[in-house]
């Protein structure tokens, strides 16, 4: 067996933008005026920028990133796939702005992801991501499936599965434009999600993120580049911005990758918003000059959770 299980028919150019948010602290309310703002300025087209088809927020936007502030912070949202939602009318007031930034700006948001609480169980909470289309409807939703539990010693000791369950599906969302997949952050490590993703015919995959100054230089473009090559799609990760005063130190780096594996926008350590020009070109000639896309042996490798 060879080729892509499923190839989602529209992929047209676009521009995709990346907030690399500064100044998330322990006020809410603020991070939220802050993050709408982002979106309106970011969408607002400046000098010869286009204005984005799609912006991008990062992980843990609403909120200090640590496990101990994730109980505090978590919002109930309550949304199923393919149920009816009304998005401006949620329990959840960063649903509420996200919605509403979404449809001023007449823009698709992918509102970076908070700490949710399970609407069915208080004592689940989860890593976040909601997505929305310009009319302001919630149209996709992400819980981080790979919790960020990792111990260098001396570096970095970090375990979200203190306070944070793991979510268990795929996810991904059509626009007029492309047909994009979503992981959030330590989700970018596993290949094998990546690659489920793109055969289900996403044409981008787009993680928010917070990596931190250990695993940041060494992995954050090498990750995105190697989930770009596998697959011959577009990667990015968002970031927030770097804040040596917060308890967090983000790497920053928002980043856009294209399928050959190019670096094509980065960030730099502060607040900045970042564009990209998604060109399907590159994703047709790439699959065509190096047709690993079609080339899988599915006979050798069936299942490799069995190897
Ligand atoms: O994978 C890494 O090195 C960082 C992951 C992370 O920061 C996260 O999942 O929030």
């Amino acid at each position: 067996m060879s080729g892509l299980s499923r190839v989602a028919s529209v992929f047209k150019p676009f521009t995709l933008a990346l907030i690399q948010l500064g100044n998330i602290g322990a006020n809410k309310a603020d991070n939220l005026r802050h993050a709408r703002e982002m979106i309106q300025k970011a969408t607002a087209g400046h000098g010869s920028q286009k204005k984005p088809d799609l912006v991008v927020l990062p992980e843990c936007f609403n909120s200090p990133y640590g496990v101990t502030h994730f109980p505090q912070y978590a919002e109930k949202i309550g949304y199923t796939p393919g149920e009816p939602y009304v998005a401006e009318k949620s329990e959840s007031e960063s649903v509420r702005m996200l919605s509403a930034a979404a449809k001023e700006t007449k823009t698709w948001v992918i509102g970076g992801s908070i700490p949710e609480r399970d609407p069915k169980d208080d004592t689940k909470l989860y890593n976040t991501c909601t997505v929305y289309n310009p009319q302001g409807d919630l149209v996709a939703m992400h819980r981080k499936i790979h919790l960020f539990d990792i111990d260098i010693p001396g570096k970095i000791q970090f375990k979200e599965s203190e306070t944070l369950t793991g979510g268990s599906t795929l996810n991904y969302f059509d626009t007029d434009f492309a047909r994009i997949g979503l992981g959030i952050c330590y989700d970018v490590r596993f290949p094998e999600l990546a690659m489920m993703a793109a055969r289900q015919g996403c044409h981008a995959l787009i993680y928010p993120a917070a990596f931190n100054l250990t695993t940041g230089p060494l992995h954050w473009e090498l990750l995105q580049r190697s989930r770009a090559n596998d697959n011959q799609v577009f990667v990015s990760m968002c970031s927030p911005a770097r804040d040596m005063s917060a308890g967090y130190h983000a790497w920053g780096h928002s980043m856009v990758v294209d399928p050959i594996g190019k670096v094509i926008a980065e960030a730099q350590e502060d607040e900045e918003i970042v564009y990209a020009d998604i060109d399907p070109k590159v994703l047709e000639e790439t699959r065509s000059g190096i047709p690993v896309t079609t080339q899988r042996r599915f006979d050798v490798y069936a299942d490799v959770s069995k190897a």
